[in-house]
C-alpha cells in the first residue's frame, strides 16, 4: 500500500524587461546622445521545503504560480527593476518532476532547500549601450527574453501525522469521512476496515495534516487475534493518537471502559514506545444518548478508566464536536513543530 499525495501546478518565471530607445532631450543640448536605459530581468520560481507544512493539499486550490516580469528600461538611462522571485512552499520531502518530459527536477529532503523551477528572463539592452564611434545616435535595443514556463507534477510520500485507534465499529471510519475527502468504507459490522487509509484534514491555507484509519483492534490482537496488529505499524511515525471510543449504550462490549482497557493494552505489547505517544480519548456516537444522559454517562467513562487526559466528544456521524477536535489536533502539531524547533535551536545543530 503506497500513500501518495500528487499535484500538478504550472510555473511561469517573469520576462525580462525590454530595454529602451530613448535620446536625450533638453533646452540648448541639439543632439543629445542615447540614453535608453536597459530593462530588469524576470523574477524566476523557487520551491522551497517547509517544515511547517505537511501535505500537498493546498495545491487543489492555487495551481498557478507566475513570478513578476523585469520592467522596462526607461529615458534618461534608467534601469528598469528587476521582477521579484516567487516562491512556492511545500512540505520536506517532495518530490518535483517536470510533468512534460519527467524529468526528476530535485528532491527536497531538508528544511529550507531551494530549488529552481523556472529561470527569469534575461533583461533587454537599451540604446545608450549600442552608441559607438561609428554610431553615435543608435535606434537599436533588444527586447527581455521570455521568462521560463513548465508545468510540474509534485509528489509526496504521505506519513500520518495523527493515528486513529479502536475496536471495530467505534467509528473510525466515519470520522475520516467527516474531517477529510477520504471516503473509506463505513458499515454496522466489525472489520470493515481490511487496510489502512490516509486522509488529509485542510483547516485552511499551510495547515493540514494527515490522519491515518486502520484496521479494528481488538483483545488478544497482538498474538495474531481478529486482523492482528501488523497494521499499528502504519501508526510509527505518528506524533498522536486518536482513541475512539463507542459511547453508546449497545456500543462495543457494552462497557466502554473494560473495551478502552483492552485497546491500551494490545498497544502496550505491541509497542511500549507507541502507547507511550500522546493519545486522547474521543468519546464517540454521542448522538445515540439522550441529551440530559450524556454528562453523566461520559463523566463515569471518564473516572472509570482514571483518565486525566484529554477528552473530546463528538458524533462522527453527525459531524458534532468534530471541528473542535481537528482544531485541537492542528494546534498540537503546531505546538510540537515549535517546541522541535526550539530544540535544535538550543543544541545548536541548526542556526
Ligand atoms: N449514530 C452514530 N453512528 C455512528 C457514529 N460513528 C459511526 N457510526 C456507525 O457505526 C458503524 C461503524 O462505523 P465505522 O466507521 O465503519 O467503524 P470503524 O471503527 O471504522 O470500524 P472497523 O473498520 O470495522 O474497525 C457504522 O454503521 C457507522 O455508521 C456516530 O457518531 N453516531
Ligand atoms: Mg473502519
Amino acid at each position: 500500500m503506497k500513500f501518495v499525495d500528487e499535484a500538478t501546478i504550472r510555473v511561469a518565471a517573469g520576462d525580462g524587461g525590454n530595454g529602451c530607445v530613448s535620446f536625450r532631450r533638453e533646452k540648448y543640448i541639439p543632439f543629445g546622445g542615447p540614453d535608453g536605459g536597459d530593462g530588469g530581468d524576470g523574477g524566476s520560481v523557487f520551491v522551497v521545503a517547509d517544515e511547517s507544512i505537511n501535505t500537498l493539499v493546498d495545491f487543489r486550490y492555487e495551481r498557478r504560480f507566475q513570478a513578476q516580469r523585469g520592467e522596462n528600461g526607461r529615458g534618461r538611462n534608467c534601469t528598469g527593476a528587476g521582477g521579484e522571485d516567487r516562491v512556492i512552499r511545500v512540505p520536506v520531502g517532495t518530490m518535483v518532476y517536470d510533468n512534460g518530459t519527467g524529468e526528476l527536477i530535485g528532491d527536497l529532503t531538508v528544511a529550507g532547500q531551494r530549488l529552481k523551477v523556472a529561470q527569469g528572463g534575461w533583461h533587454g539592452i537599451g540604446n545608450a549601450r549600442f552608441k559607438s564611434s561609428t554610431n553615435r545616435a543608435p535606434r537599436q535595443s533588444t527586447p527581455g527574453t521570455p521568462g521560463e514556463q513548465r508545468e510540474l507534477r509534485l509528489e509526496l510520500k504521505l506519513l500520518a501525522d495523527v493515528g486513529l485507534l479502536g475496536m471495530p465499529n467505534a467509528g473510525k471510519s466515519t470520522l475520516i469521512r467527516a474531517v477529510s475527502a477520504a471516503r473509506p468504507k463505513v458499515a454496522d459490522y466489525p472489520f470493515t476496515t481490511l487496510y489502512p487509509n490516509l486522509g488529509v484534514v485542510r483547516l485552511a491555507q499551510h495547515q493540514s495534516f494527515v490522519i491515518a484509519d486502520i484496521p479494528g483492534l481488538i483483545e488478544g490482537a497482538a498474538e495474531g487475534a481478529g486482523l492482528g496488529v501488523r497494521f499499528l505499524k502504519h501508526l510509527a511515525r505518528t506524533r498522536l493518537l486518536l482513541h475512539l471510543l463507542d459511547v453508546s449504550p449497545f456500543g462495543g462490549s457494552g462497557d466502554p471502559v473494560e473495551d478502552a482497557r483492552k485497546i491500551v493494552t494490545e498497544l502496550e505489547k505491541y509497542s511500549p514506545e507507541l502507547a507511550a505517544r500522546p493519545r486522547w480519548l474521543v468519546l464517540n456516537k454521542l448522538d445515540l444518548l439522550p441529551g440530559d444522559e450524556r454528562a453523566t454517562r461520559c463523566d463515569e467513562i471518564i473516572a472509570g478508566l482514571g483518565w486525566d487526559g484529554p477528552v473530546f466528544r463528538i458524533s462522527a456521524a453527525t459531524g458534532e464536536g468534530t471541528d473542535d477536535l481537528v482544531k485541537a489536533v492542528m494546534a498540537h502539531l503546531e505546538q510540537q513543530d515549535l517546541a522541535a524547533a526550539a530544540d535544535i535551536g538550543d543544541n545548536g545543530l541548526v542556526d
